[in-house]
């Protein structure tokens, strides 16, 4: 009679020898690319990253160790290079975006978005019917309603946080620029109409989200489980049946068609609608709009002026020009917000908005791209590579911004005196390195004039008119990874009257 252990032998000598060929062809195809130690084999070391909240530092990290473009997983790259991002982003470009990680932008199962659609052709005749809006004011409304959403929110910052030397007060700039900003970009994009949707219950839907503990979504992607997550989502009911949350402003639909377009100011929903897209799709784009630009804004404010905080040789620069700015126009402090126009003639305002955005980008990784199916020959520092077809390459933002070629050696610093008195390519090429996080090409973000417009506007008004210090500048806030944005929390500051006002 035989024994079993020969074919046992065999069974096992068999696995090991199929395991190690599949190690060997997932290794095999990127192993070109300098990178990881084990990215050839397994995904952990990225995964392990992802949920230490270590990402951002890592990859810069990464990038200045093994080069431009590094291997972190066996079919997943990271760049450094600006110009391979603008490469695979351009609007001539083969790649595409990553379906694993877009599925994660639809807001109910199986709807699309500007911000989810894959498909190039179907994108941009999307976005064509999208843009006017955003590059038009149409009714002419929109600085006067950021102006007065503005003003409201440093009335409650006068009303209710002021403290005094009696009395602190602790307010959270996070939580409040947040709600600023997104009760501004609800009535710039639904217009007048839609009141209910301004109230604080409608707002906190969007806002007060419970917080992740760490970057959910990038888990689920560096895990590939976001398709499975888009599956248990089609299971569960759709969030349009609810009335909170997402579900209130994904049910205007209804209310979209009655609508006139003959109201006195025009949302940005009424040109969508005038150029022919369909109630339901107008609620979901109204939606990603207003989710879009609500957590990158807010985020943008507090980053800046946590930045403001820690650097008092620049705040009292900026303080310096805007109070002649103030004194040049003018300018009662109770009523009148600085019209975007005066802040852009301000050329330390918009060096500190500039260097605040590039050295803390409210967007950062990892807008992944594939490579095309044919492949693709690029060219990294002074050596040309090959991607192969369908490898994904992610972006690190951190270590674009600062790059010390475009920005100068002292990239890691904030110091926004490297935007005065630039001109000729050097400053063409800051400028074009430094509004990649904005996206480039075909996937660019639409709202960056009233990203900017917003932002500017904030850091006149705020920095105009109240000191502010952190309560615990040893862990100022909470910085949660969310689809590439921050969402930022629990930045405790003391707010107190100006004292040489
Ligand atoms: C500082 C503020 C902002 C930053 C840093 C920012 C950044 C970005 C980035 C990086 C993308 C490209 C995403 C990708 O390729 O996957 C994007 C897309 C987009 N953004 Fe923004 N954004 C900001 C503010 C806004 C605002 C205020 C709005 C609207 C009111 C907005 C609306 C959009 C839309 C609709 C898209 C999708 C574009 C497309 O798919 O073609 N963003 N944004």
């Amino acid at each position: 009679m035989s024994t079993p252990w020969p074919s046992a032998i065999y069974l096992v000598g068999t696995i090991l020898v199929l395991v190690l060929i599949v190690l060997y062809c997932r290794d095999s195809a990127l192993r070109h690319i300098p990178g990881l130690p084990g990215a050839g084999y397994s995904s952990l070391r990225h995964v392990r990253s992802i949920i230490s909240k270590g990402l951002l530092k890592d990859y810069v990290t990464w990038c200045r160790q093994y080069g431009e473009l590094v291997r972190i997983e066996p079919n997943v790259l990271l760049t450094s290079s600006p110009d391979l991002v603008m490469h695979m982003s351009g609007v001539r470009s083969r790649y595409g975006k990553d379906s694993a990680f877009y599925l994660l932008a639809h807001l109910a199962p199986g709807k699309e978005n500007l911000a989810s659609l894959l498909d190039d052709p179907t994108h941009n005749r999307h976005k064509s019917l999208l843009a006017p809006a955003y590059t038009k004011d149409i009714s002419g409304a929109r600085e006067p309603t950021i102006d007065a959403h503005l003003r409201k929110f440093l009335h409650d910052v006068q009303s209710n946080y002021l403290s005094t030397t009696a009395a602190v007060k602790l307010m959270d700039l996070s939580k409040g620029s947040q709600y600023f900003t997104t009760k501004a970009i609800i009535e710039l994009t639904y217009g007048p109409d839609f009141e209910d949707l301004l109230e604080d219950k409608a707002v906190a839907g969007l806002v007060e989200m419970p917080e992740g503990a760490f970057n959910m979504p990038g888990f689920l992607y560096a895990t590939r489980l976001t398709k499975v997550m888009g599956l248990i989502g089609q299971l569960m009911a759709s969030k349009e049946d609810t009335d909170d949350g997402f579900g209130k402003f994904l049910n205007v639909a209804s209310r979209l068609k009655n609508s006139s377009a003959e109201t006195k100011r025009l949302g940005m929903v009424q040109t969508y609608l005038q150029n022919g897209m369909s109630p339901e799709q107008v609620a979901h784009d109204a939606l990603t709009q207003v989710l879009a630009g609500q957590v990158t804004v807010s985020a943008a404010i507090s980053g800046i002026m946590i930045l403001l905080m820690s650097n008092p040789r620049v705040l009292s620069a900026l303080r310096k020009e805007i109070d002649a700015a103030v004194s040049d126009g003018a300018m009662s402090l109770d009523e009148v917000i600085i019209s975007y126009a005066k802040a852009l003639a301000l050329p330390y305002l918009q060096a500190v908005v500039r260097e605040g955005l590039r050295f803390f980008p409210p967007t950062v990784d990892p807008l992944p791209r594939v490579a095309p199916q044919e492949g693709d020959s690029v060219k990294v520092g002074d050596r040309t590579v090959f991607i192969p077809g369908g490898t994904r390459v992610l972006t690190s933002t951190w270590s674009i911004t600062r790059n010390t070629e475009v920005f100068g050696e002292d990239a890691d610093a904030f110091r926004p005196e490297r935007w005065i008195g630039l001109d000729g390519p050097r400053s063409a090429r800051m400028q074009k390195v430094a509004d990649l996080i904005f996206g480039f090409g075909k996937g660019r973000c639409l709202g960056i004039t009233i990203a900017r417009m917003m932002i500017c506007k904030s850091i006149f008004e705020l920095v105009r008119r109240f000191d502010m210090a952190l309560t615990e500048p040893w862990s100022p806030m909470s910085n949660v990874l969310n689809m590439g944005a921050w969402e930022r929390s629990g930045m405790m500051v003391v707010v107190t009257e100006r004292e040489d006002n």
